[in-house]
C-alpha cells in the first residue's frame, strides 16, 4: 500500500502559541507510569489497552498499543473506536505530560489510513502543536509494528483545560489522590492557562 493521504485542514485551526513545557516535565527518555490504574487506556485493566508511553526528544511522545484478540471490530482487526481510544490515550498523555496543565479532550478526530490486524503493535508519536488560552492542540501519528513502519492512523485533538474541580465534581471526589502518576498535588500542576 503506498502512503496515504487525505484532504489537508489548516491545523490548529486556530492561532496558537508554542506550547511552553512544563519546567518539571519529564525529559526524554522518561518512561511514564500509568496515571491511573483503573484508567482502560494504560491501567491495570482486563482487556484494557496496556498502552505504555516514553518520552522521546522535541517534546514527542511514544506510546505503544499492543492490538490483541480482546480489542476486535471485525474478525482479526482492531476496532476503530478502540483505536480512536488508543490515540485518546497517547494525545493525552503528551498533553498531561509536558504541559502538566489539566485538561480533558474536547474534540478528536481520527483518520484511519490502512487496517490494524490482531497481534501488531501499534507505535503512536504523540506532540503538542499549539495552545491558545485554555485550548490545547496535539496530533499523532500511529505507525504498525515499529516507530517507522507504515502509517495506519493519524489523529488530531482538542484538549481544554479545566480546573481540577473537574474531576471531584463531576467524577470522584478522591480522584487527586486515585491519579497514580505526579502531578496529583495541586501545587504540581500548572493551572494558569
Ligand atoms: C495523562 C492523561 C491521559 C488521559 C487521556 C484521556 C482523556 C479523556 O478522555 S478526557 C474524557 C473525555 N472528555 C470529556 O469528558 C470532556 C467533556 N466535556 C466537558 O467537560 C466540557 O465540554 C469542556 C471542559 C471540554 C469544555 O467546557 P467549558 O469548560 O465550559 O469550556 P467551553 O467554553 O465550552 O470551551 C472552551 C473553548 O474550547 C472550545 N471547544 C470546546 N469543545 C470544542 C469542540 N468539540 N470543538 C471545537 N471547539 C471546542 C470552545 O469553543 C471554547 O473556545 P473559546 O475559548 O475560543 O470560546
Amino acid at each position: 500500500m503506498s502512503e496515504k493521504r487525505r484532504p489537508a485542514t489548516p491545523w490548529p485551526p486556530v492561532e496558537t502559541e508554542a506550547p511552553r513545557f512544563h519546567p518539571e516535565a519529564p525529559g526524554p527518555g522518561t518512561e511514564l507510569a500509568m496515571h491511573y490504574a483503573e484508567c482502560f487506556g494504560c491501567g491495570d485493566v482486563d482487556n484494557g489497552l496496556h498502552m505504555r508511553s516514553t518520552v522521546g526528544d522535541g517534546g514527542v511522545v511514544y506510546s505503544k498499543f499492543p492490538v490483541t484478540r480482546a480489542h476486535q471490530g471485525a474478525p482479526g482487526l482492531a476496532h476503530g473506536g478502540l483505536l480512536a481510544c488508543a490515540f485518546d490515550e497517547a494525545l493525552g498523555s503528551a498533553v498531561g505530560n509536558l504541559l502538566r496543565r489539566p485538561a480533558v479532550t474536547g474534540k478528536l478526530e481520527t483518520d484511519f489510513l490502512r487496517p490494524v490486524p490482531v497481534g501488531t503493535t501499534l507505535f503512536i508519536a504523540a506532540r503538542v502543536d499549539g495552545v491558545a488560552g485554555r485550548k490545547i492542540y496535539a496530533s499523532a501519528d500511529g505507525h504498525l509494528d515499529s516507530a517507522d513502519g507504515p502509517v495506519a492512523l493519524r489523529a488530531r485533538g482538542l484538549f481544554v483545560q479545566v480546573g481540577l474541580e473537574h474531576f471531584t465534581n463531576h467524577g470522584d471526589p478522591d480522584a487527586l489522590s486515585k491519579f497514580t502518576q505526579q502531578p496529583r498535588r495541586r501545587e504540581d500542576w500548572d493551572i494558569n492557562p
